[in-house]
């Protein structure tokens, strides 16, 4: 099994490339949090472009270094959008991270995220319940019915998307990470729990969103499992850290922000976790 100080070494080296050389990680993302999303890729040292047309996906795609795509609100445009780009970007064995909010609600929803399954995404992340509904629509080990999702928020204990992160990564070839209190971080060999965060970050919207696209970013220049790992890393250690300062989540999202810019690679890579076999 890979050794811890391997992975710290990694993650090291993924956080200082990404500062250095600001690497582009185009998205396409919800109405809601596009905004937080854009700013938490900044903030740890990416550059943000987000777009909506199939063209301009397309030109992310072969342009960036990787992409962003989170089916959250979905428009009739991304019929096109979404499963063009998906596609070159897998000819382009270009890192994409796919973040499947909400799975399960609606037609046009269901139809992509199923297509998604062979165009076998670098990175999938999201709460347990999504993580267990996607390996349900996939038809792979650990899923469940998509009737258990109600929303945009998890019903489901991380420990119980354990199976299907596992078997989602073993499809795609790449890495899974599953959020909530404590994260869940697979590439279908090994499982790493990373802790910390903060409760704060319930109840704003837009940390999962702004985390899968901080994920892209490091997918620009470490390994799909370094990169679920290390922007879940960065997101546990900036929560604690912004927790103590706030009383409330309207502070929590200013000081969060602030904590992702501030966080030193060795802080980062020392943030709390361990490993296990998958
Ligand atoms: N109760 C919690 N305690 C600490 N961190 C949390 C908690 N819930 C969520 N987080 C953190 O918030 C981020 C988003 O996770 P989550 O809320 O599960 O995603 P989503 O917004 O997609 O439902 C992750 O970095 C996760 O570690
Ligand atoms: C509230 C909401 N509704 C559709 S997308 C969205 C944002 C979800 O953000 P997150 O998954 O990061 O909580
Ligand atoms: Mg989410």
């Amino acid at each position: 099994m890979i050794s811890k100080m391997d992975i710290q070494n990694s993650m090291i080296q993924a956080v200082e490339t990404v500062r250095k050389e600001n690497p582009m990680a185009g998205s396409i993302t919800n109405t809601v949090t596009i905004n937080f999303v854009a700013n938490a890729q900044l903030a740890v040292g990416g550059s943000a472009a987000m777009v909506y047309l199939p063209d301009e996906g397309e030109f992310l795609a072969k342009n960036g270094g990787a992409t962003y795509i989170n089916v959250g609100t979905l428009l009739p445009v991304y019929e096109d959008t979404l499963p063009h780009t998906a596609k070159i970007l897998q000819e382009m064995k270009k890192p994409w991270v796919l973040d499947p909010v909400a799975v399960g609600i609606g037609s046009l929803r269901t139809q992509l995220l199923r297509q998604f399954k062979e165009y076998k995404p670098t990175v999938i992340r999201g709460n347990a319940s999504e993580i267990l509904a996607l390996a349900g629509l996939w038809g792979l080990d650990g899923g469940t019915k998509l009737s258990n999702v109600r929303g945009v928020d998890s019903m489901d204990s991380v420990s119980a998307a354990r199976n299907a992160a596992i078997a989602l990564a073993r499809w795609t070839g790449g890495a899974v990470a599953v959020s909530g209190e404590t994260d869940l971080i697979t590439d279908g060999s090994v499982v790493v729990l990373s802790h910390g965060g903060s409760h704060f970050m319930e109840k704003i919207t837009g940390a999962g969103c702004a985390l899968g696209g901080v994920i892209a970013v490091y997918a620009t220049a470490a390994s799909p499992f370094i990169a679920a790992l290390t922007g879940t890393a960065v997101f546990n250690l900036a929560g604690s850290r912004a927790e103590k300062k706030v009383e409330g989540p309207g502070s929590f999202q200013v000081h969060f922000l602030n904590e992702l810019y501030k966080a030193s690679a060795e802080d980062i890579a020392n943030n709390p976790f361990e490993i296990e076999e998958a």
